[in-house]
């Protein structure tokens, strides 16, 4: 699904006013219909609201949206926030003059009082939108500081008021703290990157029925994964299969006090179909990796605590995963160095060899076409430079999958996957739970393993990113999030697969 700019956005509003045809004043309409939707789903009519509406078409969406709610029997005030001599947009005026007088309305301006809070009530954020041109100033950064210390739940229209979609908002910046962002049709840019993700809370897309000719025909670089894409990829068993269809991975990981990383990535790539596992691993790691993983075979290096020599033959696998536990010993480098100059199979590489790599940028330019990277944000640093913002790692994320001819999957709340191509994929499952130690490995496991089983390297990331987070949901809903360890994400595995397969 794609991902589409503020400007974008302004083009879709117009192409769908003009083809379908439709009003401007009904697309808004719908859009506040759609919120309300939302919220009369989530909130009884019991629960008193408290509307601030800016001068722009946001501030329309919350006039609208304001009547249609009292027209439902809720209880509803409306703060009018301006700037003197502020002009207002057109639909915003007439949202206006369709407000019904039985509803409270207030005009706040510089050096006002802010309202009390009625215990309960839901603030609905509606000053600025996806129009935002410049910081919040003035009464519109007051009444945002405002609503952030009144501690009640917010409920963003749009976009949380402040917040740049586009671009980088400033360090200094009022923006206001949604609890959840009701965004119209698609979500925004900002909302899937850590830092202005934050301002967000939840976000919900709700649809308003914007021109899908439109939607179709856009250019963007930037997709949201779908269920139903995601569904796609998936491949069925066929009934003759034997092992050897489903391919042999080598999984290389495993030092002195790190065993059990490589293990969590060898039981992952198990559940994740592959025919054929083995691990190579240091002589310490044996009887552990024979005891916890019997479905694996084990090659064991000459070397006691770490990797130091490849031990097998390239041609023998599909795929190869490096990484899990594997340390940073010097001679583990070289091994490394030998390793890449042979003819190898696809390579997914994680954890310590992306270390290894990033100390050593001349490994980094010998890396085979269609690797996989797997790292998270402080690894991708390492490799990458440091980013002066969220925007900014994109750019380098881009550049980076270019020049090595590379896919990197950036882990974090929205995993996005860089390409060579430069488009970027940002994943939609996952939950905070999985910020926990050896989360990566499992997810190494079941990309070496989706990679042996055939799939392309973009296939592969997309797939096994979703899988891995869409897991981590199921345990989450049985579990929950603070209680959930990464040998759960394996465990929830299958179900993630059945529940994909029944979407
Ligand atoms: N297709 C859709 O998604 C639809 C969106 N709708 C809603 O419209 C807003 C965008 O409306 P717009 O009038 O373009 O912008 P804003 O309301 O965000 O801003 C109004 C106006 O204010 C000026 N301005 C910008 N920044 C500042 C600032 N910091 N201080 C003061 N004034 C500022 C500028 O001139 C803006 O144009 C979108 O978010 C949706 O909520 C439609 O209702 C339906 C279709
Ligand atoms: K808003």
């Amino acid at each position: 699904m794609k991902i589409l700019t503020a400007a974008q956005t302004r083009e879709a509003d117009a192409y769908t006013i003009q083809q379908e045809p439709v009003s401007s004043l009904d697309l808004m309409e719908r859009a506040a219909a759609a919120l309300v939707a939302w919220l009369r789903q989530r909130y009884s009519a019991q629960v008193p609201f408290v509307f601030f509406c800016g001068p722009g078409n946001n501030g329309g969406d919350g006039l609208a949206a304001a009547r249609l709610l009292f027209q439902a029997g809720y209880e509803v005030q409306v703060f009018l926030v301006e700037e003197a001599g502020q002009c207002k947009s057109q639909d915003f005026t007439q949202n206006l003059q369709r407000l019904p007088s039985e509803i409270s309305t207030h005009t706040l301006q510089a050096g006002f009082g802010f309202p009390e809070m009625e215990f309960g009530a839901i603030v609905v954020d509606a000053l600025f939108g996806s129009g935002l041109s410049r910081p919040l100033q003035g009464v519109y950064a007051q009444v945002a500081e405002e609503i952030n210390q009144a501690g009640v739940t917010v409920v963003a229209v749009d976009v949380p008021s402040g917040l740049f979609t586009d671009a980088p908002t400033p360090e200094d910046a009022v923006v206001v703290q949604a609890t959840y962002t009701v965004t119209f049709e698609r979500p925004k840019l900002a909302f899937l990157l850590p830092k202005s993700g934050a301002w967000v809370g939840e976000w919900h897309a709700v649809p308003i029925g914007l021109h899908p000719e439109f939607l179709q025909q856009v250019a963007t670089p930037y997709q949201l994964l779908t269920n139903a894409y995601v569904k796609s990829l998936l491949k069925a068993r066929q009934k003759y299969a034997h092992k050897g269809t489903y391919g042999h991975a080598l999984l290389i990981g495993g030092s002195y006090g790190k065993m059990g990383a490589l293990v969590l990535a060898a039981k992952a790539a198990l559940r994740a179909g592959i025919g054929l596992l083995t691990v190579q691993i240091p002589q310490v790691g044996y009887s552990i990796v024979q005891t916890a993983v019997p479905e694996a075979m084990a090659l064991t290096d000459a070397h006691e605590l770490h990797f130091t020599r490849f031990m097998g033959q390239p041609e023998t696998y599909e795929c190869i995963g490096i990484g899990p536990g594997l340390g940073q010993a010097e001679d583990t480098r070289l091994a490394l160095e030998n390793l890449f100059r042979q003819h190898l199979p696809p390579l997914v590489l994680d954890a310590d060899a992306l270390n290894l790599l990033a100390a050593d940028r001349t490994l980094l330019r010998t890396l085979p076409q269609d690797t996989i990277l797997t790292p998270h944000l402080k690894e991708f640093e390492r490799l990458a430079g440091p980013a002066t913002d969220d925007f900014h790692r994109l750019q380098l994320l881009q550049s980076f999958c270019q020049e090595h001819r590379c896919y990197v999957v950036l882990k974090g709340a929205h995993s996005c996957v860089g390409t060579p191509t430069g488009d970027f994929y940002f994943n939609t499952t996952g939950n905070p739970g999985m910020a926990t130690g050896g989360s990566g490995d499992v997810l190494t496991g079941i990309l070496t393993a989706l990679r042996a089983q055939g799939h392309s390297a973009l296939e592969t990331c997309l797939l096994g990113v979703y899988l891995h987070g869409l897991a981590g949901d199921l345990a989450a809903k049985e579990m929950g999030q603070a209680s959930l360890i990464a040998s759960d994400l394996t465990t929830y595995l299958g179900k993630a697969f059945l529940a994909l397969e029944a979407s």
